[in-house]
């Protein structure tokens, strides 16, 4: 008789990895290092440097019921509270997108954009903050920049501030409850706004994956019929509330980026600059600038 190989980290992810493949799980193997890094409280990293050690029956009992939770359909960011974005854990729950790496892209922009204009204190609006991401993030990065950060949603704007919080940005984040810019009346004139507002289409909303589109808030995603929903607004808005020469950078998906590039076009105050790209070459962000 053959005694069971003992459960090493190797063999814990190998198996979990199978398990969630086997369950239609989109990162089988990544979604299995996380869940263990978590339960075993170490970095994901600090795994590879263990795949031979044992570990011990509470880590084991912790594991399980975390994979237990990812196999029932909980997103893995809900499971384990937290998703990486710009190299910072943010606190997500399930009223908050979970950020995405495509939203990267926005704060290396306005990062850039921030470093050519030389507007290091420069006055920022991130508007639909949600987790916020976008602004901890540009906070970190650009440490005399000051923001306001925007939701419709209050229980969004809790974990925002918590996010502030952990990250030590908190004093130069102000959050507000507002639809857009409606109920910021302070201050008057932005260097630059930011958003990743809502953008999927109703078509594209029904085709999502149940885990996305069941799971995080809809006022997160839903675009409207043509996905412009909310961007129509938002950019009659920010022509009059950016100070000349003042900078717009909105994240797009790929299939509204001509719709949007053309109501750019036709807002009075605003001049279009050239859409940017992600890695994929997929149309992610555009840019235009205020008038003077
Ligand atoms: C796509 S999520 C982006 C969240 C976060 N900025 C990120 O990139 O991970 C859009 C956010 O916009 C908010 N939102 C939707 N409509 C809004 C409106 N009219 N005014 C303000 N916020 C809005 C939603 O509550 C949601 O938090």
């Amino acid at each position: 008789m053959t005694e069971e190989a003992p459960w090493t980290i190797g063999r814990l992810l190998t198996w979990t990895t199978d398990y969630f493949a086997e369950r239609g799980v989109e990162s089988p193997r990544l979604d299995a290092e996380v869940l263990l890094a978590h339960a075993r409280g170490c970095p994901r990293i600090a795994l590879y440097t263990a795949f031979e050690e044992k570990p011990d029956d509470e880590t084991r009992a912790r594991f399980k019921d975390l994979v237990r939770r990812r196999a029932g359909g909980s997103p893995v960011a809900h499971v384990v509270g937290y998703r990486e974005f710009y190299s910072l854990e943010m606190s997500v729950t399930p009223d908050v997108l979970i950020p995405r790496p495509e939203t990267e892209l926005l704060v290396v922009t306005l990062l850039d954009r921030l470093k050519e204009r030389e507007q290091p204190e420069a006055v920022i609006a991130d508007i639909g903050t949600g987790s916020g991401a976008v602004a901890v993030a540009v906070a970190k990065q650009a440490p005399k920049a000051s923001l306001t950060a925007i939701d419709k949603s209050p229980a969004a704007l809790a974990v925002a501030q918590r996010n502030a919080e952990k990250h030590g940005v908190a004093d130069r984040i102000r959050f507000v409850e507002s639809d857009l810019l409606g109920a910021v009346q302070d201050p008057v004139r932005f260097d630059f706004i930011v958003s990743n507002p809502p953008y999927v289409t109703t078509n594209e909303l029904a085709g999502l994956e149940p885990e996305v589109r069941d799971q995080e808030p809809r006022l997160a995603l839903d675009g409207g019929p043509e996905g412009v929903t909310v961007i129509e607004p938002l950019l009659a808005q920010a022509a009059g509330r950016l100070a000349p020469g003042g900078g717009l950078l909105i994240e797009i998906g790929p299939s509204i980026a001509e719709r949007v590039e053309r109501l750019i076009e036709a807002t009075p105050g605003l001049g279009r600059r050239p859409t940017i790209k992600d890695l994929a070459g997929h149309a992610r962000v555009v840019e235009a600038v205020r008038s003077a």
